[in-house]
């Protein structure tokens, strides 16, 4: 339960809604309790009138008593009718207040989640998995809202109901209540462990369907390499048996389901027999009237539900309880990549980098190992570099995705963990490596780190990115979607695309982090050259492992196992004759016999 305290500030945000339902269930349950004394009281006076009545027919009064009793019966009848009306009434406006709070926490608690998820750093999201963030975000968030609509609904319906009706049958005969309600607690324990079992299954079932769809999914999204590879065969085997598994599984379930009706009514059945056997005994004896047998043969049934429902919400309030602590594991997960003084400035693009190391937290690797640069506003740096060297790391930490393991990283000569971190990103453009564009329209992946779109710019920036003509080339120009829905760009456009994303936001420092490795070195010449004019007092880093792109750069270092092992400009590091020269040579003889 405990983990469950943390909602209730919303309980407490949607107080009205929630007092209003429980004066809701209150009057409801009034409702369903009168009926049955007016049953009660019916029954006793048809019996009355039934020993009067011959008496009545020999004094020539049959007709008038008849008369007047089927008045008296009718009157209980309209009675009993309005208050079912009243009390589903009265259910309506539960429901419109309990279950509609329901909803508007777990709206609520879905944006809490979101904008906490988005706030974590890097690191958060390389050690929980997507489908993990997503379960969180959905299933968690609806099991606890099933604890905050239903549950609550029913406890609280439960919590009124019980004392009320066990209050009346008391005050009629404690003994006949006794007796009557022998059998409700084994139905509440039976239920729990029922829907305990149920639950276990529906989540096994629940796995076996993600795993499933995961699969489908894989096979349809990788279904070029499954026709390359001839596995459709092999492919479609392993969905039967996964799908055998879920079938195995959902028949499983269905023989729990079966038999928690089944299980009710026996023992309403059970409780009822014991009602009429020993409340008959003791009408035999004049303890009471035939009415109270009826009476309590419609409380049984009227606590049925809510003791059913006390199995059925225990397990509801556990599986919340293990989703909050779930969700509230990750909500306790403190953002450590945090401004020390917010400092807000327009930067000029000067960057240094003082004896850098880093380790990756989560694997240990160290990325780089005592680094040192300087690049002055308005120059560009390129980083080249093996597989592996750190290059993409230097681009994390200049981005602040990651902080430093030791040593400092100044902007404009202040340390970067001084700025305010969104507005120090939002004057940087960053490519990355992996290119990620959104299933939008062309024109609004490229605007996408603008807060007014406008299209000069937008086409300006996808001319100085090369990818303009291409653009156009499409019969729906700028206007064209991307994604599952839209056309596929091929790699290189891609590249370029999202080139044109960083450069639309004029940048004070652009980091290129191998974003042209799918293009030719044509385009990469003429990619470069128009960044060189943009990019005119301001700042560049481009991280290659194509000297092609590094050679024009003002300065260039070679990385290597995160190490620093040469640095210069293209002209001394060529007359170096070292690793880049090597590099160099071996580079523009591949390209020249691809080209020749
Ligand atoms: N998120 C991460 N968590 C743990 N280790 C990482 C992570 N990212 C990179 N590494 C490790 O850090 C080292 C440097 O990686 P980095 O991506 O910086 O190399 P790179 O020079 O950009 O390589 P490439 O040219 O292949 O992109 C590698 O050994 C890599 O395995």
């Amino acid at each position: 339960m405990k983990p469950l305290w943390r909602i209730n500030k919303y309980l407490y945000k949607y107080k009205g809604l929630l007092l209003l339902g429980i004066i809701f269930t209150v009057i409801s349950n009034i409702f369903v309790i009168i009926p049955a004394q007016l049953v009660r009281i019916a029954i006793d006076y048809v019996v009355e009138s039934f020993s009067l009545y011959r008496p009545l027919m020999k004094g020539g009064l049959g007709e008038f008593a008849r008369e007047n009793f089927l008045d008296f019966v009718f009157v209980f009848g309209i009675l009993i009718l309005v208050m079912a009306l009243l009390r589903g009434f009265f259910l309506f406006l539960i429901r419109q207040t309990i279950i509609i709070m329901s909803r508007k926490v777990e709206y609520d608690m879905k944006n809490e989640i979101f904008e906490h998820y988005q706030n974590l750093p890097l690191s958060f999201y390389r050690k929980n998995s997507t489908g993990d963030l997503m379960a969180r975000i959905s299933e968690d968030v609806s099991r606890v809202r099933m604890y905050l609509g239903p549950a609550i609904m029913y406890g609280l319906n439960l919590l009124i109901l019980f004392p009320l009706v066990i209050f009346y049958m008391i005050s009629v005969n404690p003994e006949l209540t006794l007796y009557s309600l022998l059998p409700l607690p084994i139905l509440s324990v039976s239920i729990y462990f029922v829907n305990n079992l149920i639950n276990e299954r529906s989540e096994k079932i629940q796995k076996s369907l993600s795993e499933l769809s995961t699969f489908v999914q894989e096979a349809f999204s990788g279904i070029r390499v499954l026709k390359a590879f001839v596995r459709e065969e092999d492919s479609a085997r392993e969905f039967t048996k996964a799908s055998e598994e879920y079938k195995h599984k959902s028949i499983e379930l269905t023989r729990v389901n079966a038999l928690f009706f089944p299980l009710i009514m026996a023992l309403v059945g059970i409780s009822t027999i014991i009602t009429v056997y020993a409340g008959g005994l003791m009408v035999i004896q004049g303890e009471i009237g035939y009415g109270v047998i009826a009476e309590f043969i419609l409380y049984v049934n009227i606590l049925t539900w809510p003791v059913t429902s006390l199995g059925w919400v225990t397990s509801i309030v556990q599986r919340a309880a293990a989703s909050q602590t779930r969700i509230n594991e990750f909500l306790d997960i403190q953002n450590d990549i945090v401004s020390t003084e917010n400092l807000k400035a327009e930067i000029e693009g000067d960057i240094e980098v003082k004896d850098l190391t880093f380790v990756y937290p989560d694997s240990g690797i160290k990325a780089l190992d005592h680094i040192s640069f300087k690049i002055k506003a308005g120059e560009t740096l390129g980083i080249i570099g093996t597989t592996g060297s750190g290059k993409s790391t230097i681009a994390n930490l200049l981005m602040r995705m990651y902080d430093p393991t030791s040593g400092f990283i100044e902007i404009d000569g202040k340390d970067i963990r001084r700025y305010n971190i969104s507005d120090l990103r939002r004057q940087m453009g960053f490519v990355p490596q992996d290119v990620f564009l959104f299933s939008d329209t062309i024109s609004n992946n490229i605007a996408f780190g603008l807060d007014h779109a406008d299209q000069a710019l937008i086409e300006k920036a996808a001319k100085d990115a090369d990818v303009f003509q291409n653009i156009i080339d499409f019969p729906k120009g700028f206007e064209t979607m991307l994604g599952e829905r839209g056309i596929t760009l091929s790699g290189g456009q891609k590249q370029r695309v999202s080139i044109a994303r960083a450069i639309a936001k004029e940048p004070k420092i652009l980091i290129l982090d191998d974003c042209l490795s799918a293009v030719d070195t044509k385009t990469e010449n003429s990619i470069l050259s128009a960044l060189k004019r943009i990019m005119e007092n301001r700042t560049s880093v481009i991280i290659s492992h194509r000297v092609s792109s590094a050679k024009l750069a003002d300065h260039i270092i070679v990385l290597h196992d995160g190490k620093i092992i040469e640095r210069g400009n293209h002209e001394s590091l060529m007359s170096k004759k070292g690793v880049y020269a090597e590099l160099f040579e071996k580079q523009t003889q591949s390209s020249e016999s691809i080209e020749g």
